[in-house]
């Protein structure tokens, strides 16, 4: 393995540029390939060695990338990411997975022709699935989830999305969309920053990733506004929701609906219509769905949809409580015993028992880049018996 090319290089066939002094730099070895990840002041950038002929790549890293604390450790797990757990960190932020070979990386690699990993955030516990709502322009999406969320405002929270249409006579930027540029929006899903996108009525529509972790993070249950392109590549990504398909009672009335909304120009009102047979055809024949429900009477269609999420009975108020926070010392070790990390250190505290050891408990994971990765369990230990790994 020749000497490792520095970090921020502007391109690699020009030689390397170093722009930042390296402030901590750790490797690890996942079959043939050595990952080292530096952090400078600002950022953790990722270079890969291929051992079996020494070559260095710069890959394109994609998700959000943490923010350097006061250094990291890391180690290596399934073979396909690395956790990495940051010193000094708030109890939301300290631990993180660069994954270099889950399903969805290779599914990257094979789309950008190039080297990638991508960053997933490592979040404790698990939060109820999303939940993504189809069906064709016109047809109450929007009706349903208002009263959803009117009726259970502290329970459900609305994945803003992302369009590049003009916005209607009442919508908000950042409640209704996040209205944008095409060149912005193509910008940022080369950059990998969205769940999915899809080009919808003549316009580019998508879920940023962020739209989603916001809701989650908040405690809430994300709903999902998206049309069945959008859904069908969610069904394909490692997130895990629950899918409802809604139907208008026959074409004749969605034309009504559409047209009494005035909304759109009749040169739009025209091309949903079009759009809207292939749309219920897929809806009800593809099967992304696990729900298909009719929106004739508003009223009974509501019902059926509390009654899928499990809101039918009377809803208990549960109290929540705060995520248990961990509070990693500086000085600490980790390392990896079957799906468990240990992370050993002199002062190492998980709420208010002072242990010596904490087990991170890794064995059901879910979600993952694009996206949290969700179910991680941590638990305090007096002892244990473990092997250095890297620190850094
Ligand atoms: N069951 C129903 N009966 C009659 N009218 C309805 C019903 N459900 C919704 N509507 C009306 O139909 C119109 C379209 O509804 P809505 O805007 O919720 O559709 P949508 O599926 O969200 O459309 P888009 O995909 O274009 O955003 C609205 O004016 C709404 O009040
Ligand atoms: N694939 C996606 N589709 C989306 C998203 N947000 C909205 N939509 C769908 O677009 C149409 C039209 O919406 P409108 O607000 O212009 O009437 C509708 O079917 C929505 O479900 C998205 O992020 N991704």
């Amino acid at each position: 393995m020749g000497e490792a090319p520095a970090f921020y290089a502007d391109n690699l066939q020009n030689g390397f540029d170093i722009k930042t002094i390296k402030a901590c730099e750790t490797s690890i070895s996942i079959q043939d390939k050595t990952y080292v990840i530096g952090s400078s002041d600002d950022a953790f950038e990722v270079r890969i060695c291929d051992q079996t002929t020494g070559n260095w790549v710069i890959p394109t890293i994609l998700g959000t990338k943490p923010k350097p604390g006061k250094g990291y450790s890391a180690a290596a797990l399934n073979e396909d990411r690395i956790v990495m757990i940051k010193k000094g960190s708030s109890s939301d932020d300290c631990i993180w997975f660069l994954e270099v070979d889950t399903p969805y990386v290779k599914e990257q690699k094979q789309i950008l022709g190039a080297e990638v990993v991508a960053w997933s955030k490592g979040v404790r516990g698990n939060a109820e699935v999303p939940i993504v709502i189809s069906g064709p322009s016109g047809v109450g999406k929007g009706t349903l989830i208002s009263k959803l969320m009117e009726e259970f405002p502290s329970m459900f929270g609305f994945s803003v999305s992302h369009t590049t249409r003009a916005p209607r006579g009442m919508e908000q930027d950042g409640v209704h969309y996040h209205f944008t540029q095409r060149a912005v929006m193509e910008k940022d899903i080369k950059d990998g920053k969205f769940l999915e996108f899809a080009s919808v009525h003549g316009n580019l529509y998508g879920t940023s990733i962020e739209a989603v972790e916001v809701v989650s993070d908040s405690g809430k249950r994300c709903i999902l506004d998206i049309d069945v392109q959008g859904a069908r590549s969610v069904r394909a990504s490692p997130l895990d929701a629950v899918f409802v398909f809604i139907c208008p009672p026959s074409m004749d009335e969605l034309e009504h609906r559409l047209r009494a909304r005035a909304t759109e120009s009749e040169e739009q009102i025209l091309k949903r219509l079009r759009n809207a047979k292939a749309e219920i055809e897929q809806g009800q024949s593809s099967g992304i769905f696990d729900h298909i429900l009719y929106n004739d009477n508003l009223e009974e269609c509501y019902q059926s949809l509390k009654k899928i999420i499990g809101l039918d009975g009377p809803v208990v108020a549960t109290q929540k409580t705060a995520p248990l926070g961990i509070n990693l010392p500086e000085e600490h070790s980790v390392s990896v015993m079957d799906s468990k990390i240990i992370i050993k250190g002199g002062t190492a505290e998980l709420e208010n028992a002072s242990k010596n050891l904490i087990v991170l408990d890794v064995s059901s994971l879910k979600g993952g880049a694009p996206g949290r990765t969700r179910g991680l369990e941590l638990h305090a230990v007096d002892s244990f018996s473990d092997g250095l790994t890297s620190d850094c």
